[in-house]
């Protein structure tokens, strides 16, 4: 009774009782995160160990790869503590635990919630739906599924090179753009059956709004992510048709997602006429084929990721496929050589099946995936309770975030030797290489692997042999800047070139 009465008449005992009682609370936080957590005997910075912030400032500021990979040297450790619950991971031989093929750790969901994509196959978390939905689509990107699509990738990339023989006259080209399109083109013709035509959005050069556009909203998802705990929440509650009406980089999300609708409800109209089977005018197969039965609303989602997850991811190994073989003679001589080999006539370009069998050619694209690492950075997973999980010697418990990246897996000169940071597609053919591909990682590995594998390879495989082939290609630009956010985002000019048309009966 006397303690309500003097509540009642003074609320400033209230405001420093809880004040100080918060206070208190802090302080015993800080010092159970940093003595007595279950990551306690981890290292890493400070500020690291009591909060969230010191990954967060760093994850969305440039390269957050090369910034790790400073403070592991630092603190000498191949776990690092890179938040209260969170261990940025090194040791190249916990990859194969962690992104296992028969009991992987699950994906983060807070951190795949920020696609904004739900249950699509990328973004769902539940093994068990993930499994029923993967073998849906497998088919389709299984080695004799993608060769159903390589007349999309033969279409596509005559409308490059024809737009490329026009433009080369007028000076050298920036090649992100145009493959960028032209991946953009294929992707979104075998998602939606329809093409978005982004390499025809100007007469007069390869630039195109949708990818500068997608260029302002890439880090999207990880700013919603790293931008504190509220942003995280509201980012997934709030539509993303409501923040584009505020937000212009959201606004071409957005407007993805309106074309991906439009698609969604033309295949249904026709499949309806069809009688539910898949009967359409296209003469491959499109991935709405695979996901019928779905609400409409899961078939746009799983589209919409195919569209990013396997554009730009392409295109990148292509740039650097490019890049790297044009800055070195000895190299480019070798590829022209083997281009001229592989396809003897551009009128009839071979399977990519067939193309991969030239170990050359196949050695330089698995050596741009690896040192171009498109998806460079930390693939997020929780410690499963069951089997204890140690790194170090030191027990990681479950509920852990853990993560491992195919940047430091790449790069590694304790896997690669060391000129790892060099290209040398001749790695690829010492005795013994076959060994490397356990440490080789650009899709990830296991059951969460990138299913795009086959298709990307095809792609690589296919338009670098027929652009050897049919051009003189001299790069004219210099290494450019490049900013990790989930793909690599290179600053412009990245990848400019200049072509001559070879005279091909020569
Ligand atoms: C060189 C090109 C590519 C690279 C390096 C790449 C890399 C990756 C990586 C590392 C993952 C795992 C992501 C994670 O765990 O968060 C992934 C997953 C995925 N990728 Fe790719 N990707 C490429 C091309 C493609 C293409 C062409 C497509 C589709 C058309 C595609 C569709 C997907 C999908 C749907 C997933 C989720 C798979 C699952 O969880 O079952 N990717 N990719």
């Amino acid at each position: 009774m006397i303690f309500a009465a003097s509540f009642q008449t003074d609320p400033w005992t209230l405001v420093i009782t809880t004040i100080a009682a918060y206070t208190v609370y802090c302080v015993v936080e800080v010092i159970h995160r940093v003595y007595f957590h279950p990551l306690a005997r981890f290292s890493g910075p400070w500020k690291a160990k009591i909060s969230e912030g010191w990954f967060s400032d760093i994850a969305p500021s440039g390269f957050a790869e090369r910034t790790l990979a400073v403070q592991h040297d630092r603190y000498k450790t191949t776990a690092l503590r890179v938040a209260p619950n969170q261990l940025h991971i090194t040791d190249p031989d916990a990859y194969k635990v962690i992104y296992n093929q028969t009991a992987p750790f699950p994906k983060d969901a807070d951190y795949y919630a920020t696609y904004n994509t739900p249950h699509s196959l990328f973004t769902e978390c539940d093994p068990v739906l993930h499994r029923e939905l993967r073998k849906r689509l497998s088919p389709m990107f299984s080695r004799v599924g993608v060769t159903k699509l390589e007349p999309i990738i033969h279409e596509k990339l005559r409308l490059m090179t024809e737009k490329i023989t026009r433009l080369s006259k007028n000076g050298p080209i920036e090649m992100n753009y145009a493959l960028r399109g032209l991946t953009v083109d294929i992707i979104s013709e075998f998602a939606f059956g329809e093409s978005r035509n982004v390499m025809q959005s100007s007469e007069t050069s390869f630039a195109a709004r949708f990818l500068s556009a997608f260029d302002e909203s890439i880090d999207l998802p990880i700013k919603n992510y790293y931008g504190g705990f509220l942003r995280r929440r509201l980012s997934r509650i709030i539509p993303l048709s409501v923040i584009a009406k505020i937000d212009p980089t959201a606004a071409v999300l957005h407007e993805i997602f309106v074309f991906a609708e439009s698609c969604a409800r033309a295949y249904s109209a026709q499949a309806a006429v069809a009688d539910g089977a898949t009967k359409h005018s296209k003469p491959h197969p499109i991935v709405f084929d695979a996901l019928q039965g779905l609400p409409e609303w899961r078939t746009r989602y799983e589209s919409m990721d195919m569209i990013v997850a396997g554009s730009d991811t392409t295109a990148w190994t292509l740039t650097t496929v490019l890049f790297h073989v044009l800055r070195r003679e000895g190299v480019k001589s070798r590829v022209e050589e083997a281009a001229k080999r592989a396809l003897p006539d551009l009128n009839h370009i071979p399977s990519y099946v067939e193309l991969e069998k030239d170990e050359y050619l196949f050695a330089c694209v698995k050596e741009a995936l690896r040192l171009g690492t498109p998806v460079p950075g930390v693939l997020p997973r929780i410690v499963p309770s069951g089997t204890p999980f140690q790194v170090e010697g030191k027990i990681v418990p479950p509920g852990t975030i853990v993560g491992m990246s195919a940047y430091t897996m790449h790069l590694s000169t304790s896997v690669w030797g060391p000129d790892a940071s060099v290209f040398n597609p001749d790695r690829w053919l010492q005795p013994g290489a076959k060994d490397m591909d356990q440490y080789f990682v650009p899709f990830s590995k296991g059951t969460r692997s990138c299913i795009g594998m086959n298709l990307a390879y095809a792609e690589v495989i296919i338009v670098m042999t027929y652009l050897f082939r049919m051009f003189d290609m001299k790069l004219v630009s210099k290494e450019p800047r490049v900013r990790e956010m989930f793909i690599q985002m290179p600053d412009l000019p990245c990848c400019l070139v200049e072509f001559t048309p070879r005279d091909i009966d020569a």
